[in-house]
């Protein structure tokens, strides 16, 4: 922008501390959805729309490298992840996420998550509360580490999901949580780095040809040499864990099944068009990832406001999926409209926009539909009370959480209730 129409004021803490609603206000109030801002110092653009999209996604606009701040990479992502590589190192390290865009790899890992949500299931039918997102943290841990050959004991599961929630929970504050998130990156990337070791030296069970950690360990970066045990680690847990986010959807999926119960019985009959629908609407309407940024790899211009080489550009995700111009009705949790529409590339990116093979969009967006689609159906299926708990979600909280974790009681699969509680109902326990 022009330099005389550049703010002074550094906007860095209420874009944090603000929550979901500061950046997509801003734009809102914005007849051209741009807004010059000042971020950690330095001039900043903030974008919305699809075209918003394209040009960010042009790699001779925006870098990656040094815009992601310490705090982030240092819980969430990992040291030297794909995420903050450029150009031909980029495209090379994503060589290794590519294969999770295909169908059978789509499949592969939503059967073995099912399968996880299905043996968990009676278990939950014994207890007397059962906090939704964390079981099925420990679900998604369980068949994600199948499905991608990383060993992991039958009593790890639990502790080990709680680490990977624990990385993603604590990256946008500086609080306790950030602690525990660092804690748990650290004993992660250990367990990892050993595993890489152990594949690379022959000790321990030899990984499967092919699986995650084998293809980690025989990678080969842009430089040709292979990844160092800790980067290795990282990318591996790049797989793992934002797998385990999917639990963030799952308490999400729950929670708009008790506030609109009529979708439940859409997702019950099976129609895998409602259920790609009902997933696409999950990710679009809560909030999760609330911005991405980049770096100005040259003096840029968009829409009259300049920002030059070295300034931090964001991309308003969270507002995109709530723009009035592209969803009309944006507060309104209607699945339906993705029947009417299937969204265009770079209109729905709660997973980023343009295209995963050459952009930084996340390759595992395929998966998270994947697994959404079979575990709202599941969950649909899925009989229980929904007990008086604080199922408020607040915009304030980066990453945003249903607060309680949504508790369920009187767990059972349809036509399965226990005899307990179908006597607690008045049932007769014999249908
Ligand atoms: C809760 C579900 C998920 C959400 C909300 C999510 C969101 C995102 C977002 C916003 C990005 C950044 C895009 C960008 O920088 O332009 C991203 C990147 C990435 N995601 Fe996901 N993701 C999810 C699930 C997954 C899954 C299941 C996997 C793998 C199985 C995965 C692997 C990755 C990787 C490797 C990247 C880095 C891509 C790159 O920099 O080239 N994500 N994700």
């Amino acid at each position: 922008m022009d330099a005389h129409r550049r703010p002074l004021t550094d906007h860095t803490l209420p874009l944090i501390a603000g929550g979901y609603a500061w950046l997509p206000q801003r734009l809102r109030q914005s007849p051209d959805r741009t807004v010059p801002l000042r971020v950690m110092g330095r001039p900043a653009l903030a974008l919305r729309g699809p075209d918003a999209v394209k040009f960010f996604y042009d790699e001779h606009n925006i870098h990656r490298h040094g815009a992601i701040p310490e705090p982030v990479t240092g819980t969430l992502f990992g040291h030297g992840a794909v995420h903050t590589l450029d150009g031909a190192a980029h495209r090379r390290r994503k060589e290794l996420f590519l294969p999770l865009l295909e169908a059978d790899r789509i499949t592969g890992v939503a059967e073995q998550v099912t399968a996880a949500w299905d043996e968990a299931v009676p278990g939950w039918a014994a207890r007397s509360r059962v906090v939704l997102f964390d079981e099925a943290a420990t679900v998604l841990t369980r068949g994600v580490c199948r499905w991608a050959g990383v060993p992991l004991e039958d009593g790890e599961a639990g502790s080990v999901a709680a680490d990977l929630l624990a990385m993603i929970d604590g990256f946008a504050t500086l609080g306790p949580r950030h602690w525990r998130a660092r804690r748990a990156r650290a004993r992660q990337e250990a367990r990892m780095a050993r595993l890489i070791d152990d594949v690379r030296s022959g000790r321990g069970p030899a990984a499967a040809p092919g699986s995650l950690p084998a293809r980690a360990a025989a990678h080969r970066d842009a430089d040709g040499g292979l990844l160092t045990p800790h980067t290795a680690a990282v990318e591996l847990l790049n797989v793992v864990r934002p797998t385990v986010a999917v639990s963030w959807f799952v308490a999400f999926a729950a929670h708009a099944l008790h506030r609109w119960p009529g979708h439940r019985e859409r997702l019950r009959d099976g129609d895998p068009a409602y259920a790609t629908a009902f997933a696409h609407e999950v990710r679009r309407f809560y909030p999760f990832a609330p911005f991405l940024g980049g770096r100005a790899a040259r003096d840029l211009t968009w829409r009259g406001h300049e920002v030059p080489a070295g300034g931090t550009v964001l991309l308003d995700v969270f507002g995109q999926n709530h723009d009035e111009d592209l969803w009309g009705d944006p507060y309104a949790f209607r699945p339906q409209r993705f029947l009417e529409r299937p969204p265009e590339r770079d209109e729905l990116i709660p997973q980023g926009g343009s295209d995963p093979r050459t952009g930084h969009r996340c390759p595992g967006e395929g998966v998270t539909v994947g697994l959404l689609e079979s575990l709202a159906v599941r969950l649909a299926r899925l009989e229980y009370e929904v007990p008086d708990q604080d199922l408020r979600i607040s915009l304030r909280r980066i990453p945003a959480r249903v607060r309680s974790g949504f508790v369920v009681t009187d767990v059972h699969e349809t036509g399965r209730r226990p005899a307990v509680a179908a006597a607690r109902a008045g049932a007769d326990p014999g249908h």
